[in-house]
């Protein structure tokens, strides 16, 4: 299991370097908020051999917008490409993974594209992350993401139970994806993560000792790092 760390500058992309994938966000633009393009080729430049993600955002229903967000953040240096799908209905979701997907493969076919749906999507009405996997997989995506939409503190557990999350993951497995889990997780959360066993898990507020709104701290992304090990 891979932890992915969410820093919102170069300064706290500093303070990530520990972990494994280093996850380039605005979050005071949202739940997958898109940052600046020289923030993403900032933050490359120092990861050094370690992989970049970038988020670009909680996208509505708007392919031409995605894809040419996707290109960018492909174009500044991410090799994950994060896209949150804030909106109903499988037909267009499928149209915006087409769309992403093709943005960034066409050109970096080695890149990954990460799909995210929301855990709280009932409260939202978007999307079910449970009615992704097959979009994703028959666009020649990487890996169908789950995290929350709202950030209120409500973890990812308040909406999905291990089973369900269990049950995502071996979907993922079938359609050859991997999966990554996000949403307020918590140490505590750790040992159940570890019983589902995604490919990757994502992180900031845990990092930040608690509120996602403060600052990502090295140390805490370090204990995160050895209690997966
Ligand atoms: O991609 C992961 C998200 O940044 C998770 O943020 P959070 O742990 O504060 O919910």
């Amino acid at each position: 299991m891979q932890l992915l760390v969410s820093p919102s500058s170069i300064e706290e992309a500093k303070s990530s370097l520990s972990a494994d994938i280093i996850d380039v966000k605005k979050p005071s633009e949202g739940s997958l908020g898109a940052n600046f393009p020289w923030i993403i080729r900032g933050i490359k430049e120092i990861a050094g051999k370690k992989p970049v993600s970038a988020a670009i955002g909680d996208n509505e229903y708007k392919p031409g917008t995605a894809a040419l967000s996707a290109y960018g953040a492909a174009h500044a240096g991410a090799d994950y490409i994060k896209v949150g799908l804030m909106f109903d209905g499988e037909d267009r979701a499928r149209e915006v993974i087409e769309a992403v997907t093709t943005a960034v493969k066409h050109e970096f076919p080695e890149k990954y594209v990460v799909i995210a749906a929301y855990a709280d999507f009932a409260r939202m009405g978007t999307i079910s992350p449970l009615a992704i996997g097959s979009l994703v997989a028959d666009a020649g995506a990487d890996v169908a993401m789950i995290d929350t939409g709202i950030k209120d503190g409500k973890s990812l557990f308040e909406f999905m139970d291990e089973e369900t999350l269990i049950r995502f993951v071996g979907q993922n497995q079938d359609l050859g994806l991997q999966t990554a889990l996000a949403g307020s997780l918590k140490f505590e959360d750790l040992d159940a993560l570890k019983r589902i066993n995604p490919e990757i898990i994502g992180v900031r507020g845990m990092v930040c000792g608690g509120d996602r709104s403060t600052t990502v701290r090295a140390e805490l992304v370090e204990k995160a790092m050895l209690m997966l090990r």
